[in-house]
């Protein structure tokens, strides 16, 4: 049990893994994993690594837990939605000290965790409740008689299908939206009624052990909710691998995205859901309605979680009649930045949320500046004790340079000159990846031909980060394959069974 002073809450987390809704204190000791404050760099607390063996007495819960024990996949669809809507009423409730558990934990600005990761965690979990009982099938008509039977009037034949639920369903999440990522998978996945093994980032994972406490408190049957925190060659893998698992839905790098779609074919070919990285491109036209506005969107779309978005707008393309201007702008933004303790509402960037991932950063802003890029401000470590980076700009970008192509993953804008319509399309389609992307112009032509073509999952007009449970989610090329939210989150999480009924007399 770690207990923690925050601001005015005393707070006790359960940290051990949260199986068939008890809590596995009673093994031997593994290895101890630190949590460390990005902010301070001290220590949080420290918690048990979940073992192999307790993936197996999850997955064993969550097995029993379909029919067996619990009957989730058979309880009365209105009660699976009012327990979903129970849960989300009891987070609401909670959300303002969970904002700050996030924000201890992750280092993002409460102001962020508060307004926006713990809102849409709320939402996205009252409109998959609403889905329950409304994830129905379809009815079929046959476009020539069957061969196979000796039938000679379609007339008699009754075809449908109904979408059933997958069964026992692993979620593996990384450490950027520890709380909204999960969120945006356990909501469709319950709904529909599987049940769940969950693994957050071994270095976030406390919102999700406070989120247990509540699936528990308000009532969910035991082993429909299991949570094994651990590291990822083990736990990640155990899960990736287990021949008792139907699905695996996977948010995280590119990377390890691999390495679990290997380790699920080689093992039981269990179906798998990628959400990956991403380096989205923003492309401004020289007609867009408010140069301003549009500044700020793109300040946004880059630096919001301190950069650590799969959906950062890491590239934005400018029309040269405009770039200098642009330029001149989202410098005077960027130096107002405000640096801070993530836990003060007047903080707009946080520390990155570890010293790899600071590291890995600061090593790209080396990178950028012996490319030759032109550094407009920041491209160093804050003098603030804590991960803290100071928000950079580089301008003069090309897409051939390793900052243009490879996701950062922290404050690191690149802004780059274009001149045609054509250009700017081919110049986004350069990545590797395409998960989303914007396109500001008050030509609704040039909207609809730049949305059309550019390669990405979502594109965004006039507008970014513009996010909603009803609004599908999700990448193509390397950016992964599968959609979180929306009703084709509910296809993610259920099988589609066809059944062909011939009336005999
Ligand atoms: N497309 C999307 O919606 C989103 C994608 N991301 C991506 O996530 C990445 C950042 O998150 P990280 O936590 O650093 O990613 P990561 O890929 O290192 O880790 C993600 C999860 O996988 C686990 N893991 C590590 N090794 C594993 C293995 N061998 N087998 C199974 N699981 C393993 C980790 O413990 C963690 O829980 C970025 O690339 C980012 O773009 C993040 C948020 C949203
Ligand atoms: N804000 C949701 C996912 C992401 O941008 O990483």
């Amino acid at each position: 049990m770690l207990k923690l002073k925050i601001k005015e809450y005393d707070v006790e987390i359960h940290t051990s893994s949260f199986i068939k809704n008890e809590w596995w204190d009673h093994v031997d000791p593994n290895e101890m994993i630190d949590l460390i404050n990005p902010a301070t760099e001290e220590l949080i607390g420290t918690y048990r690594a979940a073992t192999r063996e307790e993936v197996d007495l999850a997955v064993v819960a969550a097995k029993k837990a379909l029919n067996k024990d619990s009957n989730w996949m058979t309880m009365s669809l209105l009660e699976r939605g009012r327990l979903l809507n129970k849960l989300a009423d009891r987070i609401e409730s909670e959300s303002e000290v969970m904002a700050l558990i996030e924000s201890l934990n992750m280092g993002k600005p409460i102001f962020e965790s508060e307004n926006f990761d713990m809102k849409q965690v709320v939402s996205t979990l009252r409109y998959f409740a609403g889905w329950t009982d409304k994830i129905g099938g379809k009815t079929i008509p046959l476009s020539s008689v069957s061969q196979s039977v000796a039938q000679s009037d379609n007339s008699t034949i009754l075809t449908y299908t109904k979408q059933v639920p997958i069964g026992v369903v692993a979620l593996i999440l990384p450490w950027n939206f520890p709380l909204q990522l999960l969120m945006w998978k356990l909501a469709p996945c319950l709904a529909a009624g599987n049940t769940v093994v969950i693994k957050p980032s071994e270095i976030t994972p406390l919102t999700t052990f406070y989120l247990a406490q509540l699936v528990k408190e308000v009532g969910f049957p035991p082993g429909v909710v299991n949570v094994v925190s651990g590291f990822g060659p083990i736990v990640g893998d155990a899960l990736s691998s287990h021949m008792e698992i139907d699905k695996i839905s996977f948010t995280g790098s590119t990377k390890v995205g691999k390495m679990v779609q290997v380790a699920a074919t080689n093992s039981n070919l269990k179906q798998v859901s990628l959400e990956l990285g991403g380096k989205s491109p923003i492309i401004v036209f020289d007609d867009c309605t408010n140069l301003d506005q549009v500044v700020l969107d793109s300040m946004h779309a880059l630096f919001w979680n301190a950069g650590q978005c799969c959906s950062a707008g890491s590239r934005i393309y400018v029309q040269s009649s405009i770039y200098d201007l642009f330029v001149q702008k989202m410098e005077a933004l960027v130096k107002n930045r405000v640096l801070g303790d993530p836990l003060e509402v007047t903080t707009q960037q946080g520390p990155q949320v570890s010293k790899t991932q600071l590291d890995s950063v600061l090593n790209y802003i080396d990178i950028g500046i012996k490319q030759k890029a032109r550094l407009v401000c920041g491209g160093k470590r804050s003098d603030r004790k804590g991960y803290y980076i100071e928000p950079t700009v580089f301008a003069d970008v090309k897409d051939s340079m390793t900052i243009a192509k490879e996701e950062i993953f922290g404050p690191v804008m690149c802004l780059i000159k274009f001149d045609t319509v054509d250009e700017a399309i081919e110049k986004a389609n350069t990545s590797d990846y395409g998960l989303v992307g914007a396109v500001y112009t008050r030509d609704v032509n040039k909207a609809i031909i730049v949305s059309d073509r550019v390669k990405s999952g979502l594109v965004w007009v006039n507008t970014y980060n513009l996010i909603e449970a009803s609004l599908p989610w999700g990448g193509f090329k390397s950016s992964g394959g599968g959609r979180d939210l929306s009703q084709y989150a509910l296809m993610e999480y259920t099988e589609t069974k066809t059944v062909v009924i011939s009336a005999k007399f």
